[in-house]
């Protein structure tokens, strides 16, 4: 069983995904719409560095899918130890080492630069600057590096009944200080985030929505059919416009290199233009370009 809220009429195996052992990837039977989940419910889906390179890796084939436009981002469940469900809990402290978390023996790492690895940074990066929506379908905990991770989301929508979060990084000595805290005290306020991340209490789905953390609690049977509604939504929309409105509004909170990813769609549209194919053709047939047609826009 994949988990007790995925319907298999919707989806289809993504490709790759039979080699993935932490994360199940799926797309949509119309191909527009992924579903990445991680898959260690037992540990309230903790992830280790190999949870993060199969996380990092579906992304990025969803990423460079041109037909996908939303992915969903959940976790799978519920514990078969326990019944509890999580969307995930952030790295797993058993393999926590003094550089970072730590590969099995199994996974045969022998470089030493890479053994210990804070790299689930470079996967909130990807969803952040992936030019598509990602949402986080939240079906149980978010915690600790779980919680950064849905704060990193587009959207986030989540189980009213079992939907729970807690920022416990204080708790164990580890602290998100990029887009976890700072980037998450810009969607809430300051002294929420502050006091979500000093005092570590859980706090519920309403309560998540009530500050503006979350956009819907919904009914658990319902989660992932109403993400699946969301998406749905967000693909009727034009993928130019909903890709220039994500990188302006990051663009805001990501310094130069928000710019740089918002420059570089503009380029594109630019680049479309007969403005620009004059000024291409102008030096490819060595002759002075005519900007006479295009004028001084005010
Ligand atoms: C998430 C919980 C609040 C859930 O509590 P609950 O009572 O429902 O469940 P249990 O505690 O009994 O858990 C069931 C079972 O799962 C195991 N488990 C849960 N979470 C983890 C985990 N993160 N690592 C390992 N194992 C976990 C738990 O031990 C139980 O196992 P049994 O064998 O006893 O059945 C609660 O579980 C909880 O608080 N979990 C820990 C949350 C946490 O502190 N996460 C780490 C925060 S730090 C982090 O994630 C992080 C990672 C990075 O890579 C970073 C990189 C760069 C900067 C910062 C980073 C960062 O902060």
């Amino acid at each position: 069983m994949v988990s007790e809220l995925f319907d298999g009429d919707e989806w289809m195996p993504a490709p790759g995904a039979d080699g993935y052992t932490d994360i199940t990837a799926h797309v949509s039977k119309d191909g527009r719409i992924a579903r990445i989940a991680f898959h260690r419910p037992e540990v309230r889906n903790a992830f280790r560095p190999h949870t993060v390179d199969e996380l990092y890796r579906a992304l990025d084939v969803a990423r460079q899918d041109s037909k996908i436009g939303v992915v969903l981002l959940t976790g799978n469940g519920p514990s078969p130890k326990d019944g509890g469900w999580a969307f995930c809990s952030g790295g797993d402290q058993r393999i926590r080492g003094r550089d970072g978390y730590k590969y099995s023996e199994t996974d045969a790492v022998t470089d030493p630069a890479r053994s210990g690895r804070l790299h689930i940074l470079e996967v909130q990066r990807l969803i952040r600057f992936m030019p598509k929506v990602v949402i986080a379908v939240i079906p149980g905990w978010a915690a600790g590096g779980g919680h950064s991770l849905h704060v990193v989301c587009d959207l986030s929508i989540a189980s009213a009944e079992h939907g729970r979060f807690k920022q416990t990084d204080a708790d164990v000595g580890s602290f998100d200080a990029g887009y976890g805290s700072a980037y998450f005290a810009r969607q809430i306020g300051q002294k929420f985030a502050r006091e979500i991340f000093f005092l570590a209490e859980e706090y519920s789905a309403q309560r998540a929505y009530e500050m503006g953390a979350i956009n819907r609690v919904v009914p658990h049977a319902d989660l992932e059919r109403e993400a699946i509604a969301m998406a749905r939504t967000i693909l009727t929309k034009s993928p130019t416009a909903i890709r220039m409105l994500k990188f302006a509004f990051n663009a805001v909170d990501d310094g130069m290199v928000g710019q740089q990813v918002f420059a570089g769609e503009a380029t594109r549209l630019a680049y479309g233009t007969d403005e620009a194919v004059e000024g291409r053709d102008a030096f490819l047939e060595k002759r002075d370009p005519d900007w006479a047609p295009y004028p001084w826009q005010y």
